[in-house]
């Protein structure tokens, strides 16, 4: 990304962000509700155009939105089999690993509409990831996730980029700074490279 800027209206909300991702990076961009994070991922995917700037992914791209993009009344899997399609994937071998390690396996033949909060997103998360992408954009990925599904959630994320998958996390809240290989904070429409916690905590 090279200086993007976006305004809605004449309100600017982006004023000139800029930022690398390389593969095997995991990377955090930390907010406050309205700064701008899920506007600059929207840019990222091409869902919505800046004013100015450059914003370029190379490779695959996977992306977690921040509404579930789910249908409540298809089952886990018929939205695994549309996602198939749509990637044009040969087999769900890798989304039925997904499922499984994010304890989700259980659910395979259960209509989204029945299925919790955190069990959908864990859905949203598997749809983004199942095509095994270079560059990950997930906003708020772990919202309404328990203990054991955010630490899982977390091993996952190392794991794909040990892999050399680049990952980028965005979030108001970033209670595991430590986990990321660097963590920005958007403030006024610009990112600010923050300080790590060594034992997490709020990054700032
Ligand atoms: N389509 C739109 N039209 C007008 N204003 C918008 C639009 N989309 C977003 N905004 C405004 O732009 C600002 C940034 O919104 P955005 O959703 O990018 O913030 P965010 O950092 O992701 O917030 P949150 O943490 O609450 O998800 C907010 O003030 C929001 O009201």
């Amino acid at each position: 990304m090279r200086g993007l800027r976006k305004s809605y209206r004449s309100r600017p909300v982006l004023r000139g962000v800029s930022l690398d991702l390389f593969p095997g990076q995991l990377v955090g961009v930390v907010g406050e509700n309205g700064a701008g994070k899920s506007t600059l991922l929207r840019i990222l995917t091409g869902d919505l155009a800046a004013d100015s700037g450059v914003a370029e992914c190379r490779g695959a791209v996977g992306s977690c939105p921040q509404g579930a993009v789910l249908h409540g009344a298809f089952t886990v899997e018929q939205h695994l089999r549309f996602f198939q399609a749509a990637y044009g994937l040969n087999s769900l071998d890798r989304a039925f690993e997904l499922l499984e390690q994010l304890n989700c396996t259980g659910y395979r033949k259960q209509r989204v509409e029945t299925l919790s909060g955190g069990t959908r997103q864990k859905l949203n998360l598997v749809l983004a990831l199942m095509h095994d992408p270079q560059v990950l954009l997930l906003d708020e990925p772990y919202q309404g996730f328990d203990w054991d599904t955010y630490l899982r959630f977390w091993d996952l994320a190392r794991t794909l980029c040990d892999r050399g998958c680049a990952v980028l996390v965005v979030s108001h809240l970033a209670y595991d700074a430590s986990r990321l290989d660097t963590l920005y904070r958007l403030d006024a429409g610009v990112l600010h490279e923050t300080g790590q916690s060594a034992t997490g905590g709020w990054g700032s």
